[in-house]
């Protein structure tokens, strides 16, 4: 069974490097991670318009998760690295590729997680696993050299010099909780790199899936765009609050796919007594986020995806209480250390999309929205997108 990401208290280690945790309240690292974050998915989200609009000049159809996965993953390594790559860069073409590799094979599960001496014998599951994870390490080792060779404390770029500055800090004293062991921070990218890219490439690629099969909840969150901010400037983060309905539309997509039917295991540090049921020590435990969204206690009509049981009678404010049922992060110590990042990437990425295109799928196209069983349920990709300019936009033809 894979480690989960975080394997070395990094949790702790984070939070001190940005108290409050990511997107949590009033630190100036996490301001300026808010605009970083702003500033790198609307580079990006504006890339992908053009892109798509190019695919259609040349191609008439496309398919959209490719570009999603390379421009996701570019915002994290911004974020992490200082660092943007072209989108035909080989060396980030072979990690995301690899990257899905490594979901076929981990969804595959490993009979060796049952009956321990398999693992000698030899698996070609176990070989992809253990090279892919070599790649990733050996790409993101590069990159923490590259910072600690160009270090400059007057100058912290992103959160790898963040990281080598708390390391550096003499003052903490060696034994301090808060200091990073310098061998650690590679370990720490790893977390965030790893956790980051794959989980909100399929949060987005959901929400095109469910976009094109339902064009009037399409037009009406362009609708609610154009009403709110119009089509002159382009969305911020700051415009969350204000589009109840596009929220509405996210937190749905949340809820219907769940996508991450499980939490990351865990196990059980001491006999336990949960709700009733008694669950003894070392047990390996999960959350079954699936069951929690499709309750029937909790939902009316949970298979019906209907992003309006999220809004108030009017329409004009999304019910709170009801948004924080939907179970997409884990709970508890554990749950995801990257939520606001990820519910803000996927909002900036959607508006930015949403307001300049219309999705679509060509005649002929079939979109199958059936899961497929993995680490994430994916769906099956779909070649026959195709986008139209919604309006004339300045400086594109
Ligand atoms: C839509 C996108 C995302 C979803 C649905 C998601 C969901 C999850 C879930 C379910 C867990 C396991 C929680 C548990 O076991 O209780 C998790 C853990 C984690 N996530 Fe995310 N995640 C997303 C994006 C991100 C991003 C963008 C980052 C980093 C920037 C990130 C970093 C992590 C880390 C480091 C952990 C391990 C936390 C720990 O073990 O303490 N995630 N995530």
């Amino acid at each position: 069974m894979p480690k989960p990401p975080n394997t070395v208290g990094s949790r702790s280690i984070l939070l001190a490097v940005t108290p409050g945790g990511f997107g949590g309240p009033g630190t100036t690292l996490v301001e300026e991670l808010l605009c970083l974050l702003e500033e790198h998915v609307s580079k990006e989200a504006e890339y992908l318009v053009t892109k798509f609009l190019q695919l259609m000049e040349e191609q008439k159809r496309f398919e959209p998760y490719r570009y999603l996965v390379v421009s996701v993953a570019n915002v994290i390594c911004a974020m992490c690295f200082g660092k943007r790559y072209e989108h035909e860069d080989q060396e980030l073409l072979r990690l995301v590729n690899f990257s899905e590799e490594f979901t076929d094979v981990t969804a595959a599960g490993n009979p060796a997680d049952f009956i321990p001496l398999l693992r000698y014998l030899p698996s070609r599951s176990m070989k992809l696993f253990l090279d892919f994870n070599r790649y990733f390490l050996s790409f993101l080792q590069k990159r923490v050299k590259e910072h600690y060779e160009t270090y400059d404390e007057n100058n912290i770029r992103d959160i790898t010099d963040s990281l080598i500055e708390q390391c550096l800090d003499k003052k903490l004293g060696a034994n301090t909780a808060t200091q990073i062991p310098k061998e650690k921070i590679v370990n720490l990218v790893n977390d965030l790199f790893g956790a980051g890219f794959d989980t909100t490439t399929t949060a987005l690629s959901w929400s095109l899936m469910y976009l094109v099969t339902n064009p009037s909840m399409q037009r009406r969150i362009q609708e609610e765009l154009d009403r709110t901010i119009g089509r002159e400037r382009r969305p911020r983060l700051s415009d969350r609050g204000t589009l109840p309905y596009t929220e509405a539309f996210i937190l749905e997509m949340f809820r219907h796919s769940s996508f991450l039917p499980f939490t990351i295991p865990h196990s059980t540090t001491k006999d336990t007594v949960l709700n009733g049921h008694f669950i003894p020590k070392d047990r390996c435990v999960f959350v079954n986020q699936w069951q929690v969204n499709h309750d029937e206690k909790l939902w009316k009509d949970p298979e019906t995806f209907n992003p309006e049981r999220f809004l108030s009678a009017d329409g004009t404010k999304v019910n709170k209480e009801d948004g924080e049922k939907v179970l997409v992060f884990g709970l508890g110590k554990r749950r995801c250390i990257g939520e606001n990042i990820a519910r803000w990437q996927v909002f900036l990425f959607l508006t930015t999309l949403l307001q300049q295109l219309e999705f679509s799928v060509g005649e002929g196209g079939r979109v199958d929205m059936t899961p497929l069983y993995g680490l994430s349920l994916k769906h099956k990709r779909c070649e026959h997108f195709q986008v139209r300019l919604r309006f004339p936009a300045k400086g594109r033809s």
